[in-house]
Formats: C-alpha cells, structure tokens, sequence
C-alpha cells in the first residue's frame, strides 16, 4: 500500500520505535532529533494535554527550521494511580516502577503533533495496559538486559517487556509511541497523503 504526499515529511523523534511505525504507512521521510526541555507543567490528570503539548514543542523546534516541509513529533507518557511514570532515571526507579504495577492495570498515553504551514494539528491515544504478577527474578533479570531505561514506564511492550503483559485494552502502537491508524486517518483526512496506486512522487 502506498500513499503520495504533496511536501517533504519530517520526523521529528530520536526514537528508533516511531521511525519503524512511520515506515509502515509507505511515505518516504527524514528524521531529525527535536531537542527540547521535556519538562513542562501538568496540570492536575490534564494527561491528554501534556503528551499533545510537549508533541507540539517536538514538532515545532524542526519545524521552525523546516518550513517547507510537514513535522510529526509525538510523546509517551504512563500514567498510574495518577501519577506521571516517564523513563526511568536509574535501575532502582526502573525497578520501581515495575513493582507498582505488577498484577494493576496502568494508562499509556501517546500525543501526536502534526505542523503543516505552522498551523497544528494534535490528537492523542490512550491504551489501558494490564500486567501480570511479576517475581522479582524476572523483573531483575529484563533490568539487566537495559532495556528499560529508554522506555516511558520502564518497560517496552515490544521487546521483552511483553513478559509483563496480561491484555490491553486499546491500540498497541500507542503503547510503541506512535499510534500510527488514527496518525494516517488525521493525515489522510486533512488532505496532506492520499492513498494511490504505484509508487510515491518523493523518492527516499
Ligand atoms: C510504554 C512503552 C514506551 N516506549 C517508548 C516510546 C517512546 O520512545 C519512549 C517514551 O519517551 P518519549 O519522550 O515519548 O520519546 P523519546 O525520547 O524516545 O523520543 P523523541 O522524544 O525523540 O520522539 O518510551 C516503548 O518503546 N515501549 C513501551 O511499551
């Protein structure tokens, strides 16, 4: 499946995750590192507007810099007992972390910006992730993997932080960081990629 898109496509995210989940929808794109202060007020369960606010600040440090061009940025955050579970700052906190929420039931929420002529468009996702009962062996063991430490809550669903996973209720790519159905029906929907036969008019 290929869609063609009318300017360049830029992502502004380091993060290998969201690169993979964009290359699905068949658009060729760059990717360029947004540097950005990630830490921005939250206003009390505002979660919605805290992943869609620091989306925008992403999408708008390149975009400010790529005027041409249409900017995603995108960020994730969970969420549990109302408190704000970000990447972890050390093993200990990543250790932590998982213990709180063996056998419970946390929110993982995704904010997507997308500037286009400096005019923004944002939306989020949210998906409810239930894990197992976790043994401290298991739990130490993907600690010592590193996995962790680049992850939003301390864990990736797509790697071996699967382990953890009893269901989900919501999409899986959210819980990736980048919850790339509802990305492409915004996008196809503003009229910025259209789905066509044969190949796209940008080579990558
Ligand atoms: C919960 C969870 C998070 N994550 C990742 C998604 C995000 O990359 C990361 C949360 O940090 P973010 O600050 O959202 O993103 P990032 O710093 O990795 O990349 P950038 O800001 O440059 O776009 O956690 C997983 O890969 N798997 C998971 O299961």
């Amino acid at each position: 499946m290929k869609f063609t898109i009318k300017k360049p496509l830029i992502l502004a995210s380091s993060s290998p995750r969201r690169k993979e989940l964009l290359s699905l929808i068949g658009i060729p794109f760059d990717v360029v590192h947004s540097q950005v202060d990630e830490n921005i007020a939250l206003t009390a369960d505002r979660y919605p507007e805290y992943v869609m606010g620091l989306a925008e600040k992403k999408a708008r440090a390149v975009a400010n810099k790529y005027r041409e061009s249409i900017v995603i940025g995108a960020d994730t955050i969970v969420v549990f007992d109302r408190k704000v579970y970000p990447k972890p700052a050390t093993e200990e906190e990543a250790e932590q972390f998982l213990k709180e929420f063996s056998g419970k039931t946390h929110s993982v929420y995704t904010g997507v910006a997308i500037i286009n002529d400096r005019e923004k468009i944002t939306f989020y996702n949210k998906t409810d992730v239930t894990f197992r009962d976790l043994d401290e062996e298991l739990i130490r063991g993907y600690i010592a993997s590193g996995d962790p430490m680049d992850k939003a809550g301390g864990y990736g669903i797509q790697t071996a932080g699967a382990l953890f996973v009893d269901s989900i209720t919501g999409d899986y790519q959210t819980v990736v960081g980048l919850p790339i159905a509802k990305l492409t029906e915004v996008l196809r929907k503003e009229g910025l990629i259209e789905l066509k036969d044969g190949e796209t008019i940008l080579d990558n």
